[in-house]
């Protein structure tokens, strides 16, 4: 390691951010006191924890805070902290790369929020660079608590940075920053001083501007619930979220037993994945009696509850336990399950003190709840109550939940049953719920790709089975209103002729089809395919499809059931219409059943398709 002035380019990636940074983001200029003061947090949090098990810090005695100072006729802003540091190799890596896996794709999410709205920059943290909005040009000094000799690190921005020896420094990082000729209002007091109360008051440590102590330095979540005003939870969702809305929901709550919990949580307004930004990363930081153990942490909650926001501090765990352990820690694991339950618990209870409300959310975020139905098995019960979906009973726009089907169910039905489609216009045009409308059955509409999966993830609820409508073994022959219908029903085929027509139909489909059957539900629509296989639904099969495709690879598809109605009237021409052309029989039944792969949303291959159709419409037009 060299200890002359060294000079380096910074990566590729870092110069594309610092472009970013320094062009488009000076409206949004405050935040980057705010990234500044996280970093040095961040710092003094690591600080922290290390002089618990360490004995040989350097500057042990140091107290642990920031310092800013200000500097109105050089036009300098210096940020100080007391944390762990920087040697000259961290120097060297920490600040002239992006720190990020995925940093090409991060900036290419950055450079879009950028675009799209700088309101949303918040969410990304620019860190460190953040000092190039302000700054013409940024000095680093650092000294590691390894005590090794400190170093300074000076860039204006522009491509490279040097580094070089800087003795006699006490441990940790000190920036200055000499601000641009448009940013001098940031050697003013009265403005710093603004931009730190509005997005760092939680900040864990004191924060001293000009020698001053500025914030208040309490940790919210261990305070009394009824002395915590609401301004002041949302400033700490703002703090906690880097957002800048208020938060949808918020619970706070602690316990005492089986496990000491104190948290906060929040769920955002906004679906941050759903807005095209990426899989976020988890937004709830694990302390332990105040002190940070493991920040966005994955173990803390399941990582389909990775869009909350907050705070879990258990006084139970060891405080010296590394990132690593907590992974299988069995005790962060019941953490785990006991924060998750209450949070659930707390979901259900809002959804039923004010279920509009509660749709909001669901809309946004019920998404994460069926990812946590298909992947998580242990809380399925819990998850089963607040999901929600469209039925043939609600209102457009309004899921229900399945709780209120089984309200609904009239008595002797033992089945919930659903049925996926594009939409809800499209579901109700089709043959599915022919029978279910005749007979006043309620049937749930799944409109979703993941729904299928949901459903047939949780297998019942409250003891009632779900049940796809199509499903090849379905009988609703004892179910809801009209048991007694097949005396209604419109004249039949004759039994000789029908069953001369199924025969035919099998053999004429037999690559297409397992079985051709009579349908006891079809109401007006000549056929529908449904599924032997009563475990897959269609939906569920051209999901897999598609993403068998996507990898490159063949998907055999599953022969299905072609049920057809003897009663309509296009089945029953078909009857005599084998006897005197079977040539265009056979092209009327192949898309008779292409017809019905359509409304089953399913594939068929466009182009024979086609080509058939205008063969019989030239029939019928007597070309
Ligand atoms: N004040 C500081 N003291 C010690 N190390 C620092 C300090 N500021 C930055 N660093 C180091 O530089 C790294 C890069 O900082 P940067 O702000 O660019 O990203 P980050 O903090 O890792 O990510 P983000 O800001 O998005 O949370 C940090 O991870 C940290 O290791």
């Amino acid at each position: 390691m060299t200890n002359q002035a060294t000079t380096h380019e910074f990566q590729a990636e870092t110069k594309r951010l610092l472009d970013i940074v320094i062009n488009s983001l000076y409206t949004e200029r405050d935040i980057f006191i705010r990234e500044l003061i996280s970093n040095s947090s961040d710092a003094l949090e690591k600080m922290r924890h290390e002089s618990l098990t360490k004995e040989d810090v350097f500057d042990a005695h140091v107290p642990l805070e920031v310092s800013i100072d200000l500097d109105e006729e050089k036009h300098t802003m210096t940020i100080t902290d007391t944390g762990i540091g920087m040697t000259r190799a961290e120097l060297e890596t920490n600040l002239g790369t992006i720190a990020h896996s995925g940093s090409g794709k991060f900036v290419a999410e950055l450079a879009e929020a950028a675009r799209k709205d700088v309101n949303l920059i918040g969410q990304f943290g620019v860190g460190f660079y953040a000092a190039f909005m302000a700054g013409s040009k940024v000095t680093v000094q650092s000294r590691s608590w390894d005590g090794s000799e400190g170093n300074e690190w000076v860039s204006e921005g522009a491509g490279s940075f040097t580094i070089s020896e800087k003795p006699g420094l006490h441990r940790g990082t000190k920036i200055i920053i000499e601000l641009k000729d448009d940013a001098h209002d940031y050697d003013k007091k009265w403005k710093v001083e603004g931009i730190i109360k509005q997005y760092s008051t939680f900040v864990p440590f004191p924060i001293k501007l000009e020698g001053e102590t500025v914030n208040t330095v309490q940790a919210i979540w261990t305070r009394n619930k009824s002395e915590i005003t609401d301004e002041e939870y949302n400033d700490f969702y703002k703090f906690v979220g880097n957002a800048f809305d208020e938060p949808h929901y918020r619970l706070h709550f602690s316990v005492d037993a089986p496990l000491a919990i104190n948290a906060v949580l929040f769920a955002p307004k906004e679906n941050f994945e759903a807005m095209g930004f990426g899989r976020v990363d988890p937004g709830v930081n694990l302390y332990c009696q105040k002190v940070l153990i493991d920040q966005h942490s994955e173990n803390i909650l399941p990582e389909w509850l990775r869009f909350l926001k907050g705070v879990v501090d258990s006084e139970d765990l060891p405080l010296n336990i590394s990132r690593q352990a907590l992974q299988d820690n069995a005790l962060v694991m019941k953490l785990r399950k006991v924060i998750t339950k209450r949070f659930l618990k707390f979901l259900a209870e809002e959804a039923k003190r004010d279920s509009e409300y509660y749709l909001d959310f669901w809309n946004t975020f019920g998404i994460y709840l069926k990812e946590g139905v298909t992947s998580d098995f242990e809380f399925q019960k819990e998850l089963a109550q607040l999901v929600r979906f469209e039925s043939s009973r609600s209102e457009d726009g309004k899921p229900t939940s399945l709780a209120e089907y089984v309200e609904r169910m009239a008595e002797g039905q033992e089945e919930i049953y659903y049925i996926n489609g594009p939409s809800r216009a499209a579901i109700e045009a089709g043959p599915y719920v022919e029978m279910f409308k005749k007979k006043n059955i309620e049937i749930v509409y799944t409109m979703e790709p993941i729904d299928d999966f949901v459903l047939n993830h949780l297998g019942e609820f409250e003891g009632k089975k779900l049940v796809s409508a199509d499903r090849a073994d379905l009988d609703l022959s004892k179910s809801g209103d009209d048991t007694d219908s097949d005396e209604e029903t419109a004249e039949k085929l004759s039994s000789g002729d029908s069953s001369d027509l199924l025969t035919w139909l099998k053999k004429t489909l037999e690559d297409k089809v397992a079985e051709v059957i009579e349908s006891k539900r079809l109401v007006d629509s000549p056929a529908m395919i449904v599924n032997p296989d009563g475990y897959m639904t269609s939906s569920m099969e051209r999901i897999m499809a598609a993403s068998r495709m996507e990898k490159g690879l063949a998907h055999e598809a599953s022969k299905k059931n072609l049920e057809v109605n003897l009663s309509s009237p296009l089945i029953k021409q078909l009857a005599d219409l084998v006897k005197s052309d079977e040539s265009f029989a056979s092209d009327v039944a192949f898309q008779i059943y292409d017809n019905a792969m359509i409304q089953a949303g399913l594939v068929v291959d466009p182009m024979v398709m086609v080509e058939r159709n205008y063969k019989i419409l030239s029939k019928a037009v007597g070309v």
